[in-house]
């Protein structure tokens, strides 16, 4: 159950006279999700998403929904947020930070085939050069620096062999980054978190990316590590799928063609991804926040993705 704050029409419906979107018609919860409250919202011009925000505050929103606001205006495939009539992106609804997105068509695909790699891998490449432009910078608040933070948080909580597999990875991802090759990638705003359940396909056609909450400047690379990671792996092994990694790389590649540096990170990039998650999974399992609402996803199977990246080459990126 996802919806934290319960709203209801007769709530809405004097707040949204601020919204160039008529009256409300309906209001209907969203059952999945973790972070916030979503609902279904039909108004007299449409199909919309309410989200009333749980953890996030009005400071920190900003880059996220600017961020969508530009792609979309760019035609990348993700949900425009609606400005009220002051402009404003993002207002108060019950006392938390609250707004209104365009609804995306479909549903989520969970089985991908080689098809939506190449769709996925063509958008974030789209998505990655239109926000060349975008005016706002936040860092990846899941980036290095955080993995130094909640990794001595964890480690009293791991077995041995766990235990040593963090510190060595934390050893040579710190090398990695450190070195004039990382240097060299390109960087942007980047979705971070660009997994199945978070992208829209109406049946092969993709018809957006969406939850944008983890998103920060970041290089390139990383964002296609974490996807790969998620769309193209085999969820029992860890083993990434040739065929839908070659189809979301190439299909990447024919849109924002890879670097030779790009080339040379790609191995130690996957290894990031997947550390990345491992990490989070295993901070929210040993240190819950306060306000954790459900029950944390599970740590190995990131752990087992990061063993299987550091034994077996994935297959290579073009440049
Ligand atoms: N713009 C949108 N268009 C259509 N459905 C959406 C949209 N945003 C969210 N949803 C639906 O709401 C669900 C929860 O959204 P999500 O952003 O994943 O929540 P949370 O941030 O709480 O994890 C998604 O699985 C999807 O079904
Ligand atoms: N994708 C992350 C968790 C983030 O949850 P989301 O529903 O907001 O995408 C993970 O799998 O650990």
């Amino acid at each position: 159950m996802a919806v934290f704050t319960s709203v209801g029409l007769d709530d809405v419906q004097p707040w949204i006279a601020q919204f160039p979107l008529g009256r409300a018609l309906a209001l209907k919860g969203i059952a999945s999700g973790i972070e916030n409250s979503n609902f279904f919202l039909t108004t007299e011009r449409g199909e919309y998403v309410l989200t009333i925000f749980e953890n996030l505050s009005f400071e920190q929103l900003p880059f996220y929904l600017q961020l969508m606001r530009h792609l979309a205006e760019r035609d990348v495939a993700v949900p425009a947020p609606v400005p009220n009539g002051a402009g404003e992106l993002c207002v108060p609804l019950q006392g938390k930070p609250a707004a209104i997105v365009s609804k995306l068509v479909g549903s989520s695909e969970m089985s991908p085939a080689p098809v939506h790699c190449a769709e996925v891998g063509a958008m974030l490449a789209k998505m990655h050069l239109a926000g060349l432009d975008f005016p706002l910078h936040q860092p990846n608040l899941r980036g290095l620096e955080w993995w130094h933070g909640a990794a001595p948080e964890v480690l009293p909580h791991l077995s041995a062999p766990e235990a040593d597999l963090l510190r060595a990875e934390m050893h040579f991802q710190d090398a990695f980054h450190a070195s004039a090759m990382y240097g060299r990638l390109q960087q942007g705003p980047v979705h971070a978190d660009l997994f199945r359940n978070n992208v829209m396909f109406d049946g092969e056609r993709l018809t957006g990316f969406f939850d944008f909450y983890f998103a920060g400047c970041d290089t390139w690379l990383f964002d296609v590590a974490v996807t790969v990671n998620d769309w193209c792996v085999d969820l029992a092994t860890g083993v990434l799928d040739e065929a839908r990694v070659r189809a979301f790389l190439d299909a990447y590649h024919a849109v924002r063609p890879f670097t030779a540096d790009e080339g040379e990170a790609w191995q130690p990039m996957l290894r990031a991804g997947a550390l990345r998650f491992w990490l989070s999974r295993l901070y929210d399992l040993h240190k819950p926040r306060e306000a954790e609402m459900l029950t944390p996803h599970d740590p190995t199977h990131f752990e087992r993705i990061l063993r299987e990246r550091i034994a077996t080459p994935a297959p290579a990126l073009d440049s």
